[in-house]
């Protein structure tokens, strides 16, 4: 065979039926979503507005409802409509139902063994078995309301004695959550005013500091082949914050060991039941490491969401004294001016309801939920969303979208009587999920409810509050994993009930 005839017999066929292969694949294969083009190699990382969900809303408004963008070696796709939001995490749940483990969430959570990063599979399930049905149940919150009361009384006492001079109302609500949590998980409290802050502050600056690393930025996340070079240090700062926190697990793991004998009726204790005696569900163990992650997600996961959420509220009814005196009216019809609020009136408390609902509506504390992770490629829309993408559902946007709110800027809270909107929090409502939807659904809402209901109803109730002369309230926000104002709320409280014994 001449090599011509060769070419024409074999070769070139072979080479038209491998194009047309290709072709084919390639119509096949659906394109990436649309987004901004970036440079070779960084992508658009260089161009990255540290303040996300601002930056993500602004981009959704070039590209559409469904973008993506490249970081580095990863793709992040960002979804800002209902519809959409309801593809990933109801049609296509089980899929995006996964984490991508940023680098200083891994050292902060013994390498990914809390319920927040571990992927979804069995110790996923087994860990949210013992956190959503168990420890964060409602038969079980309910059982240790006390708990609640007694840190909500001491909250009021610590505010009365301030009776007429300015109070930092972020303070406040953050040592009363983080108070109420670790009380409810180590039975351990911060007794007297001097304990109370200086040990308060040393918490809150710990968990903002968390906070902070693991809202920024990280190459180590973007180039994970760098990740042990540890560029800008965000792993080892991690460390040292994780490292601090592992001494206080330590020593409340050690103080119940000691007082064996000695049952208490706390989370803490039951884990490390479950650990001594049970090892967990019967196939997967269930080690000390998922204890303190554990313990680590209730603290870090629980408190500044909760606190940023009630000082959100106290500040949209500080700018509309209008509103806080309906609230207060219903507070005085429900509960009197001669009895401190009870976690039972919160039932009875509906326009309490609709102004909780609409702070987290305006202000959810996790704006862009915590970043999904497909398992497998998907196609949304039409698009491919590659596996291991970083998946940002941007709820914030979603939930201040005109075509579904009207005047959505606005903080109206009857907006929910007008529509006949129900809008629960159950994360079946695709216009409305500020502890997200599906299977990663927040694993701590009916403890969030409470503690969120509790508290702002006693603050609006014990306490008249005006702002300082002169000042307005400043609503600007400071972006991180969690939303917070970047001024805190600072506000004078002037007793309001109708007795003094009821504030000691
Ligand atoms: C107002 C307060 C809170 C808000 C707005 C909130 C919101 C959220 C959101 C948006 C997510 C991510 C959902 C997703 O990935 O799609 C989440 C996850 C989670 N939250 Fe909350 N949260 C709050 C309070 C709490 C509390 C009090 C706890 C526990 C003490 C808690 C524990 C968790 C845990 C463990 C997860 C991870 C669930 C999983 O990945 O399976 N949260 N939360």
């Amino acid at each position: 065979m001449t090599p011509t005839t060769f070419l024409y017999t074999f070769l070139l066929p072979a080479f038209l039926i491998y194009t047309t292969f290709l072709l084919l694949r390639k119509k096949r294969t659906p394109p990436l979503p649309p987004g901004p083009t970036g440079l070779p190699l960084v992508g658009s990382l260089p161009f990255l507005n540290p303040s996300l969900h601002t930056y993500f809303t602004d981009l959704s408004k070039k590209y559409g409802p469904i973008f993506s963008l490249q970081l580095g070696s990863k793709l992040a796709v960002v979804i800002s409509s209902s519809s959409l939001a309801r593809a990933i995490l109801r049609e296509h749940d089980n899929t995006f139902a996964n984490r991508d483990v940023p680098a200083a969430a891994r050292v902060l959570t013994y390498g990914g063994n809390d319920i927040i990063w571990t992927p979804n599979g069995p110790t996923w399930r087994m860990l949210r078995r013992i956190c959503v049905h168990e420890m964060l149940a409602p038969h079980t919150l309910d059982a240790v309301s006390g708990l609640r009361q007694r840190e909500i009384r001491s909250t009021v006492r610590h505010i009365h004695a301030r009776s007429g001079t300015p109070v930092d109302i972020s303070t406040e609500m953050f040592l009363n959550v983080m108070n109420t949590v670790t009380s409810t998980i180590w039975s351990g409290t911060l007794e007297g005013d001097n304990e109370r802050e200086s040990i308060g502050k040393n918490f809150k600056e710990l968990v903002a500091d968390i906070v902070d690393l693991l809202g920024r930025p990280n190459v180590s996340d973007f180039f994970p082949a760098l990740a042990r070079f540890d560029l800008q240090g965000i792993q080892r700062k991690m460390l040292v914050l994780k490292e601090r926190f592992d001494k206080i697990f330590e020593r409340m793991i050690e103080n119940k060991s000691c007082d064996e004998g000695k049952r208490t009726k706390d989370f803490l204790e039951y884990m490390l039941r479950m650990e001594r005696e049970e090892g967990g569900d019967s196939k997967i163990p269930f080690t000390m490491d998922h204890i303190k992650a554990l313990l680590m997600d209730m603290i870090v996961g629980g408190t500044d969401t909760t606190a940023t959420t009630i000082e959100w509220a106290m500040a949209e009814l500080l700018n509309k004294p209008d509103l806080l005196k309906k609230l207060q009216e219903e507070l005085d019809q429900v509960v009197g001016k001669d009895k401190l609020v009870k976690e039972s009136h919160l039932p009875q408390l509906h326009f309490l309801s609709l102004v909780i609902k609409e702070t987290l509506r305006l202000h959810p504390p996790v704006p862009l939920l915590v970043p999904h992770c497909p398992s497998s490629p998907c196609t949304i829309n039409g698009y491919l969303i590659p596996e291991g993408s970083r998946v940002f559902i941007n709820a914030r946007a979603i939930q201040r979208d005109p075509s579904q709110w009207t005047d959505p800027m606005e903080f109206q809270p009857e907006r929910y009587l007008q529509q006949g909107l129900k809008r629960d929090f159950n994360g079946k409502d695709f216009n409305y999920f500020p502890f997200g939807s599906g299977r990663r659904i927040c694993a701590g809402i009916a403890m969030a409810e409470r503690m969120v209901g509790y508290l702002l109803a006693t603050m609006v109730h014990s306490f008249d509050w005006k702002l300082l002369e002169g000042e307005e309230v400043d609503m600007s926000e400071n972006f991180g994993i969690v939303v917070k104002k970047t001024v805190p709320l600072v506000a004078i409280p002037t007793p309001r009930l109708s007795k003094n014994e009821l504030y000691y």
